[in-house]
This record gives structure tokens, sequence and C-alpha cells, in this order.
């Protein structure tokens, strides 16, 4: 088997609505692709567009790729247009990969109703440009558009397309779902008629699938499982509409489920890392619930699971995690049994399987506090200053103790708006109290504490609170709407986030900065928590 994984994240994926590509950026996701092991880097419409012309000029000197051969996209010769003065396939040449890959129309609806000619114009169309493209010592791919459509419609039409691409002289023909509406029986299917009307066996065809039913990666499994030994996909996914068949998960399923060599080794471990870097390239959020690299692919939230997973992690998860480079997680809310106590206290470095009281205080204590709104699925230090205060001769040095807060805010006859803090605490048997003014007042609070407290801890000057989500749960059966923040805090590199949860959003700041300084403050001391 010669299985090629022909990446089209520049191409297509940079069709998906929200993404405009930087040349620099084209050059960093190239890079990224060849260290994930793909064999083909399809770049972009060189003469469509300049930054794509201008990619192909650069990537020439710039790009040392280890893995990948860098493909040049785009389609045959115009109808009625002598091939050799065609200038986008002039321009396909003149880009320097030794692959191009050109779309084709093969559903006869399109070639009369879109390109505005007739069958066998467009048979030589594609015909001319791949001799064309062969004849100039290129590796000639034909993607043809609408295939599954064309071929339930018209089958001897879009089979004389694929054809004609092959009698010409291309190596690989793809089948395409351009609109993207097949099923992985569909596909099953096609593949089976066209092969048994052409002769041409399926290692011989590609497949690319757009993902309108949701199925672009099933799609693409049940190709190859057909046969097909060269598959088109994109970086997570990205692509016109909803997309493209996922790279990640494509790869994934055929090494890890189907036992196929498509990577070269040590590549697919990279695959989590390499999914998120790219998502940062392209300046979309990662989908934490993407299968294989999501952050949330692995991570357990039902008490049950939890149990299980304690006896042995693959009782719940459908591979080891660290095959793609990813991690397990455990995630501590209301469905927490105490077997995800344990298992999350082991995960932050604590170990409870001695202490079953503990275990059954803090479920307890868990289950109740996200009763009136508490959440510490994304607030892993509160959890553990949570766990930390129930151990028996309980470790936890809180830094300081609270006689008194106080926040003013005044609104100025100009219009200014400002935040007064007052703080009284007790440090290490001091009384100590402090003032400070802020832009809002939490940001006060924060300030005026911090005041209070440098003298004894100097490194608080280095935490930076990075992010402040503020939630208000609406109160039901007659209780009131209370309000959750969630702070998260950040220090050289590290970053904890705390939870706080009052009726008052000063309050629930207020608990969420204490435990953010209390935690932070442990994190950075000699002393272990
Ligand atoms: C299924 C896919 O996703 S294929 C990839 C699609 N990607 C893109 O379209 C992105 C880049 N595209 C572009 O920059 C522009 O559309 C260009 C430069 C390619 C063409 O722009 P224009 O010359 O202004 O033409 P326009 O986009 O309006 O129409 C496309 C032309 O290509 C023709 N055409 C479409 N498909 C093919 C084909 N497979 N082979 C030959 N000609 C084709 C159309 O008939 C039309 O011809 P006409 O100008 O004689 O009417
Ligand atoms: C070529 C391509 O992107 C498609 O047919 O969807």
């Amino acid at each position: 088997m010669n299985y090629q994984v022909f990446d089209t994240t520049l191409r297509d994926g940079g069709q998906r609505e929200g993404i405009s590509y930087t040349v620099a950026d084209k050059l960093a996701v190239a890079r990224l692709l060849d260290e994930f092991g793909v064999g083909f880097i399809e770049g972009g419409w060189p003469g469509a567009m300049p930054k794509d012309t201008e990619f192909f000029e650069r990537a020439k000197t710039e790009l040392d790729l280890k893995n990948a051969v860098l493909v040049a996209f785009g389609a045959t010769r115009k109808a009625g247009v002598d091939v050799a003065s065609d200038a986008q396939v002039k321009a396909l040449i003149d880009a320097g990969t030794p692959v191009v890959c050109v779309v084709a129309k093969s559903d006869i609806r399109h070639v009369e109703r879109a390109l505005r000619t007739t069958g066998d114009e467009n048979l030589n169309m594609v015909r001319d440009t791949v001799r064309h493209l062969v004849a100039s010592g290129k590796r000639a791919f034909v993607d043809c558009e609408h295939f599954f459509d064309g071929f339930r419609h018209d089958p001897s039409y879009t089979a004389s397309v694929v054809k004609a691409a092959f009698e010409a002289g291309a190596e690989r023909v793809v089948m395409c779902d351009t609109n993207g509406g097949m099923l992985p029986s569909m596909i099953t299917e096609a593949i089976a008629s066209v092969t048994q009307k052409t002769g041409i066996s399926a290692d011989k065809l590609g497949i690319h699938c757009q993902n309108d039913t949701a199925c672009a990666v099933a799609n693409t499994i049940a190709a190859v499982e057909a046969g097909v030994e060269h598959f088109q996909c994109t970086a997570n996914g990205y692509g016109e509409r909803p997309g493209n068949a996922d790279l990640f998960a494509v790869v994934s399923n055929l090494q890890l489920k189907l036992g196929l060599k498509v990577l070269p080794d040590g590549c697919l471990e990279k695959a989590t890392r390499i999914s998120s870097a790219l998502a940062e390239i392209a300046n979309i959020a990662p989908d934490t619930h993407q299968a294989y690299v999501g952050a949330a692919a692995f991570a357990h939230k039902a008490g049950l699971h939890a149990s299980a997973i304690k006896v042995d992690p693959l009782l719940y998860n459908h591979v080891d995690p660290s095959v793609v480079g990813n991690d397990m997680r455990i995630l501590v809310t209301e469905m927490a049994g105490r077997a995800s106590i344990e298992l999350k206290s082991r995960e932050l470095g604590l170990d409870l399987a001695g202490h079953p009281d503990t275990l059954t205080t803090v479920t307890r204590k868990v289950k109740d506090l996200e009763a009136t709104g508490w959440s510490f699925e994304a607030a892993d230090a509160s959890f553990e200053l949570l766990v930390r205060s129930e151990l028996p001769g309980a470790d936890l040095i809180r830094p300081f103790n609270l006689e008194s807060y106080r926040v003013l805010v005044e609104h100025r006859e100009d219009g200014t708006v400002i935040s007064e803090a007052t703080v009284k605490v007790r440090v290490r048997g001091e009384r100590v109290i402090a003032t400070a003014e802020g832009n809002g007042p939490v940001n006060a609070l924060d300030e005026a504490l911090r005041s209070a407290l440098q003298n004894h801890y100097p490194q608080l000057k280095t935490f930076e609170l990075t992010d402040f989500k503020v939630r208000i749960l609406e109160g039901s059966h007659g209780t009131n709407a209370v309000t959750r923040v969630l702070l998260e805090t950040g220090e050289r590199g590290r970053d904890w986030t705390t939870v706080g949860v009052h009726e008052n959003i000063v309050e629930a700041s207020w608990t969420a900065l204490v435990d953010s300084l209390t935690y932070g403050l442990a994190l950075t001391s000699t002393k272990a928590l």
C-alpha cells in the first residue's frame, strides 16, 4: 500500500469563512504540516491570488520540506482556449512545484450550465491540460469536481472524464464530494460502480470530501476501506462551508482503527500540538470537543466513568490519549463521585487513596456547592484548596486573615468613575490596613490587598490577573440570582483559575481573588501548599 496523505489546508482550508492567511502564515502552516508527516501540501492557487503566487515564489527558497512535496492547485484550461496560451495554466507551471492538481468538471450539468460548453470540449480541456502539465515535467493530479453527484446523474459521462484524465497521463484522479451531500454507503457504492465501469482500480483514485452532511471523515474512511489510497484532508477540518475531512481524525482513524500506516513513525504523537498550533495561526479558537486532539477529547465528567477509569483508563477511553499527544482529564462537578475526586486529586499531586473520609467529605461539599452555583470544572486551583483544607492535619496555610474590606464607587462631576477599596488584614501576626484606587471595584480590591500583603510576600507583583469571567445564574424556586466569577491568574508561564459565588458580585470576586492569591503564594513559595 502506498497511502498518499494530501493536505489542502492552505487551499481549501483557506476557503473557510474567517480565515485569511498571510504569506508568512502559509509558510508556517506548511512547516507544521510537513512536521506532521503529510505527503502532499496543496499550497494554493498561483495566478488566482497574488498572495498564493508569492507563497510559491518564497517557498522555493524558504521551505525545506522533509516529508511533503508542494502542490500547486488550479483549473483545467478555459473552454475554447489553447492550453499553451492559458495564463492560469502557465501560472501553475511557473509555481515550480513537482505536483500540480487541477480541478475539472465531471458532472455534465456543470459542464453545460456552469462552463457553458459541451461534454466533448470539457474532455479536451482535461486531456490538453494534463498532457501539457506532464510534458512540462509535472506530476498531474485531477480533482473531479462534483464527481459523486455527476456519477449518480450520468455515470457514463463522469466515468469518461476519469478515463480521459488517466489516458492523458494523470497520476491520480480524485473523486470529490464537492457539495458534501454524500453518506458513507453512497461513497462505497459509487466506488464499486466506477471501478467496475472503467476497469480502473480503486488504488489509482483519490477522495476529497466536504463536510455538509457531517460525514466527511466517515466518507473518507469509507473510500479508503473501498481501496482508495489517496485522501485529501484539511487540518481541523477547515474548509468551504462546514469544512472538509479533518486531517487529524482521518489519519488517527486509519492508523489506530484500521492499522494502516499512513504517516512516518513518530508523527501521530504530534497531532494535538500541531492541531492547536494550526488553530492559532488560523486565528480560530481550538475546538475543545474535536475528536482525538481537542482538550475535551479525553475529559471525563461522569462519576461512573471515573470509577472504572480508576481500575483501568482504557475502560472508558477508545485509545490511549498519548498516542495522539493528548491527555486524559477528570472533571470535578456535581456529577463527580468519590473516584472522580480521588483521580482529580491525583492529577493535582494529592494522594487521597488512604483518606476515605476526606473523599466522602469533599465529594459531598462539591455537590452541595455546585447545587448553589459553584463550578469547579474550570477552577482546579479552588478545588485543590478545598481538598487541602479537608485533609487530616490540613496543610493549607492561609497567607492572611481578613478583618474586613470596604469598596466605594465614586461617580464624579466630570463623568469619571473611580473605585476605592480598603482592606484590613492580619499577616503573620501584624495588622495591616491598605487603601487603593482602581478602575473598577474588583481592580481596587486587588490593588489594596496586594498592597497590604506586599511587604510579607514580594512575589505578588509577578502575579497578573489574566481573565475575569462573570456569569449571572438565574435563581429558581424563589431563590435569588447569584453571580459566579472565574478568575484566571498568570505567573511566568503558569496559570491557575479560581471561582467565587455570591449574590453580591464584589463578594464573589473577593472569594475568587483570595483563592487566587492563596494558591499562587503557595505555588511560588519554597514551602509546598
Ligand atoms: C470546488 C472548489 O473549491 S475549486 C476551488 C475554488 N477556489 C476558488 O475559486 C478560489 C480562487 N478563485 C479566484 O481567484 C477566481 O475565481 C479565479 C481567478 C479562479 C477566476 O476568476 P475570474 O476569471 O474573474 O472568473 P470567475 O470566478 O467569475 O469565473 C470562473 C471562470 O472559470 C471557469 N471555470 C470554472 N471551473 C473551471 C474548470 N474546472 N476548468 C476551466 N474553467 C473553469 C468558469 O466557466 C468561468 O469562466 P468565464 O470567466 O469564461 O465565465
Ligand atoms: C476540489 C474541491 O475542493 C472540491 O471539489 O470540493
